[in-house]
């Protein structure tokens, strides 16, 4: 099953965009600031209908499926997801599981428990979300989003705000849900992560896509150094790339230039 986005613009935000995501595989969406990863991202959890096209969930238009439907397939972690109420962290978590209210209560019991294994949240189970650190606060809304069990993990910048071992940690938990077959697609500044985890690699730039595909590829370093204006190469043996940058183009450095 496919999750896919068609569509002629957002405006002022994206412009002729079509990319098609695959159960089974990790996806990521990379691009500079403000080239419209986010509203790309929005627009496939079927958050905004877009000017002109849809998102499409198994080939079916994504807003013309039930509200309920749609709750248990996607799950959605924003950039900066707001928490409404200074609940404990697993009752934020628990409310991960309202889509399948009439689950019966060991499932429920069980994904929550699996949600707050996964993010490692077992000792800050019963603290208020608004005595977490930013990390832990970022981790708990993921865990909301992991307890759904939803078809389809969608997650702006998911490793932000996490440590090294929790950042490697989570990014093997979306690596066993594709495995599994759930779809997961991630917003990623950090383009090593998307060369060594992503299956697929789209780049956007000023609301477009320009470069698709295998990572080796849509992040080649002709791409880099172009999309984001920043001579770079790759380091490393396939899987475990690092990216090294090189001066920035003299029109970035002018800047520099100025200022100094
Ligand atoms: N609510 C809004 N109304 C109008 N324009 C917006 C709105 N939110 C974002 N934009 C604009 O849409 C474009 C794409 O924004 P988007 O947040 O999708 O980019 P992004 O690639 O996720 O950026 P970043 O890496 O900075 O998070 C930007 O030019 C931004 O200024």
């Amino acid at each position: 099953m496919t999750l896919a986005l068609n569509l002629a613009g957002v405006a002022g935000r994206l412009d002729r965009v079509s990319l098609q995501c695959r159960r089974g595989m990790v996806t990521a969406i990379c691009g500079p600031n403000g080239a419209g990863k986010s509203t790309a991202l929005v627009c496939l959890a079927g958050l905004m209908l877009p000017d002109n096209g849809e998102t499409l969930l198994g080939g079916l238009p994504l807003h013309r499926q039930t509200l309920s439907r749609r709750a248990r397939w996607i799950g959605y972690l924003p950039q900066s997801p707001e928490v409404a109420w200074d609940v404990s962290v697993e009752v934020l978590i628990s409310l991960g599981r309202l889509p399948w209210k009439d689950a019966p209560s060991i499932e429920t019991r069980e994904a929550i428990e699996d949600a707050i294994a996964a993010m490692d949240l077992q000792e800050l189970r019963h603290r208020p979300v608004s005595r977490l650190s930013g990390g832990e606060r970022a981790r708990a809304l993921m865990a909301r989003v992991l307890a759904t069990q939803p078809g389809w993990l969608l997650a702006d910048e998911p490793f932000a705000a996490l440590d090294l071992a929790h950042a490697a940690s989570l990014m093997r938990h979306f690596r066993q849900q594709a495995n599994v077959g759930r779809g997961v697609v991630l917003v990623l500044h950090d383009l090593a992560t998307a060369m060594n985890h992503a299956d697929q690699v789209v780049v956007l730039e000023k609301g477009r896509v320009v470069a698709e595909g295998p990572p080796e590829i849509a992040l080649s370093r002709e791409v880099v150094t172009r999309v984001w204006n920043c001579p770079a190469r790759w380091l490393g043996e396939p899987g475990e790339r690092a990216l090294s940058l090189g001066a920035p183009s003299p029109a970035a450095s002018g800047l520099r230039g100025r200022l100094s």
